[in-house]
């Protein structure tokens, strides 16, 4: 068995893998899982070195090795346009890796719909075409009340892309266009045969991407670490 975690800005997310490449998410604690069946640890960290000290010790896995997979010019077919390829967030090359190990000969526009929403353009050819970053649906919300006298939100999420009658409605449904519109932008200035979407908001905003072939992906990014195991 395998550990892959993916140590995000807002949260981290844990995945045994077993040799076969079957995947079983995990909690992630000490208590959560048989730690001398993991012969590894396999770890992709947009958040910084602190984070991943502190799941380190949560884990008690030290006994074991840790492999912390970055961003590189060119893996498993995949290029990177970035000309200092390192600076690619490791969780948009990891879904990027992801999805083209799910849909090798197609071109992709890969969205990933975190903290931070990141659309990245991969051609058929797996060549990086460039993506966007802005911010994410729970983090314009945020801005907006934070930079504010009087906007205020609500703990419940009632977001619709329809003009709002009062404050909330206009904040989350506001929030809501932009992301949407990104992506219907993003289809605008450059269509793929296929949107995949994954993130903490992927299944809020699939309703509103009906008129594009969108899947629906949560595991993504591990299946874009999996892809290292043993290699
Ligand atoms: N249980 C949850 N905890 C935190 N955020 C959640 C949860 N469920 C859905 N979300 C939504 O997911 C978004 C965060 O996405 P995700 O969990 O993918 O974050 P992340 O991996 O830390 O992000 P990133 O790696 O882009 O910084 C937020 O906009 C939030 O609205
Ligand atoms: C944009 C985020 C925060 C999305 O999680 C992450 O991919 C990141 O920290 N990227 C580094 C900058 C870049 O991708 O160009
Ligand atoms: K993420």
């Amino acid at each position: 068995m395998y550990l892959l975690l993916d140590i995000g800005n807002s949260r981290s997310k844990g995945m045994l893998a077993s040799r076969t490449g079957q995947m079983t998410p995990v909690e992630l604690s000490a208590a959560s899982f048989d730690r001398t069946a993991i012969e590894a640890v396999y770890y992709a960290a947009v958040a910084g070195q602190d984070k991943v000290q502190a799941l380190k010790k949560q884990l008690q896995l030290h006994d074991k090795p840790w492999r912390q997979i970055e961003s590189e010019a060119a893996r498993f077919g995949v290029q990177n346009c970035y000309s200092q390829p390192h600076l690619l967030g490791v969780d948009r090359w990891l879904a990027m890796l992801g999805s083209h190990w799910l849909m090798p000969k197609q071109d992709l526009l890969v969205v990933d719909a975190g903290t931070a929403v990141t659309l990245d353009w991969l051609s058929t050819d797996a060549v990086h075409q460039g993506g966007w970053i802005l911010p994410g649906l729970k983090l314009q919300q945020q801005s907006v009340v934070q930079k504010t006298a009087k906007v205020f939100n609500a703990d419940t999420h009632q977001a619709r892309l329809q003009p709002g009658g009062d404050t909330v409605a206009c904040l989350q449904n506001g929030c809501l266009a932009a992301v949407v519109g990104a992506i219907s932008q993003a289809w605008q200035l450059q269509p793929m045969q296929q949107v995949l979407l994954t993130g903490g908001d992927a299944r809020l905003l699939l309703p509103y991407l009906k008129n594009y072939p969108v899947q629906l992906e949560p595991n993504l990014l591990f299946y874009g670490l999996s892809r290292f195991i043993d290699s």
